[in-house]
C-alpha cells in the first residue's frame, strides 16, 4: 500500500465513523481561540465559535470584519495562515489540514465569487468534482473523494430550476441561478457542513427568498449550514443562532431572536 493509499484509508475510517454523530444539537464544529494572518496582517484575534448539528448558524458583521477569513480558516484554504488556536470537526482537529482532506471529511465552502465555469453546462458544473478527480488521477495525483455523492434526483428536488436548465451554459444563467448552481455543486459532495459566503449578494429580494427557501430545505434534509452575510436582516430570517464579528473577534453570540431584540448590537456592529 502506498503512502497516499494509507492516508486515504485513514481519512475514510475516520470519515465513516458515525459513532459520535448521533446527538442532534451537539457541536460538530469548534473553532477555538484562533489567530489568523495574511502575511503579517493579523486579522482574526482569539476568535471562537461553534456550530451545532442540524442548525443554520449565521456569521454577521460589517465589511472587512473577518467573516470570509473565518470560513477560509475552517476550509483550510491556502490563505490565511492560522497561527494559534484549534479547529475541530466532529472532535478531530482539522487545523492546517489540506483543503481537499477537509472537504473529504464533510465540509464544503461556496465562496463569495461563486466560481461557476461559464463555458460548462449546468450539468457539467454540478459534476465538476468528478472531472477534476478523473483528471488528477490520470496525472498521477491520487485524490480521494470517497464521500458518497448526493444523487442528482435529490439535488434537483431542492433546485428544480436547475433541472430545467441542465444543458444551458453556466455563464448564461442569472445571478440567482448561478448562486443556486454554486450551492448545488457543493451539495453534490453530500457535506455534513455547508458553508455559504454571502449567498444573497447582488440578488433581488424575490430571488433572495428562493435562495432562503433552498437553504431551509437543505437544513431540513439534514445538512448543517454556516452562513456568512452582510445582509443581516435576511440572514436572521433563516438562522437559528448568530455570531457578530468585529475587527476579527466575536462581539455577540445568541439566537436570531436575541439579536433581533438587541438593538444596541445591531446598530453598533451591523448598522440595522
Ligand atoms: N488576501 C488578503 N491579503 C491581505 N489582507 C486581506 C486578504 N483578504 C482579506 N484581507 C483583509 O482581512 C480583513 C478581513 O477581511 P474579510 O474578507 O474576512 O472580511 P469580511 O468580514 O468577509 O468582509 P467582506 O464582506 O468585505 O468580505 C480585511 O481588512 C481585509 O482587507
Amino acid at each position: 500500500m502506498s503512502q497516499s493509499d494509507e492516508t486515504a484509508t485513514e481519512v475514510d475510517r475516520e470519515t465513516t465513523d458515525t459513532s459520535d454523530r448521533s446527538t442532534v444539537g451537539q457541536s460538530i464544529l469548534e473553532v477555538d481561540a484562533i489567530d489568523a494572518y495574511y502575511g503579517e496582517s493579523h486579522i482574526l484575534r482569539d476568535l471562537s465559535l461553534h456550530v451545532e448539528e442540524g442548525e443554520i448558524c449565521a456569521l454577521l458583521g460589517r465589511n472587512g470584519a473577518g467573516k470570509t477569513t473565518t470560513l477560509r480558516s475552517i476550509a483550510s484554504t491556502a490563505e490565511p495562515e492560522v497561527r494559534a488556536g484549534q479547529i475541530r470537526f466532529y472532535g478531530h482537529e482539522i487545523t492546517h489540514m489540506a483543503t481537499e482532506d477537509v472537504a473529504v471529511r464533510g465540509i464544503s465552502l461556496v465562496p463569495e465569487e461563486r466560481r461557476i465555469f461559464p463555458d460548462l453546462t449546468v450539468e457539467e458544473n454540478i459534476h465538476v468534482a468528478e472531472v477534476v478527480r478523473n483528471r488528477s488521477n490520470v496525472l498521477g495525483r491520487n485524490i480521494s473523494f470517497d464521500r458518497e455523492q448526493m444523487p442528482d434526483e435529490d439535488l434537483y428536488e431542492v433546485f428544480p430550476r436547475l433541472e430545467e436548465r441542465l444543458s444551458q451554459k453556466g455563464g448564461t444563467l442569472s445571478g440567482g441561478e448561478q448562486q443556486m448552481l454554486a450551492i448545488a455543486r457543493a451539495l453534490k459532495q453530500n457535506p455534513d457542513l455547508l458553508m455559504l459566503d454571502e449567498p444573497y449578494e447582488g440578488l433581488a429580494p424575490q430571488i433572495i427568498q428562493s435562495v432562503e427557501a433552498a437553504i431551509e430545505r437543505i437544513r431540513e434534509d439534514g445538512t448543517t449550514v454556516l452562513l456568512v452575510e452582510q445582509n443581516a436582516v435576511a440572514a436572521m430570517n433563516v438562522a437559528d443562532r448568530c455570531y457578530v464579528v468585529d475587527q476579527g473577534s466575536v462581539v455577540f453570540e445568541g439566537t436570531a431572536e436575541e439579536l433581533r431584540n438587541d438593538e444596541e448590537t445591531r446598530q453598533r456592529y451591523l448598522g440595522v
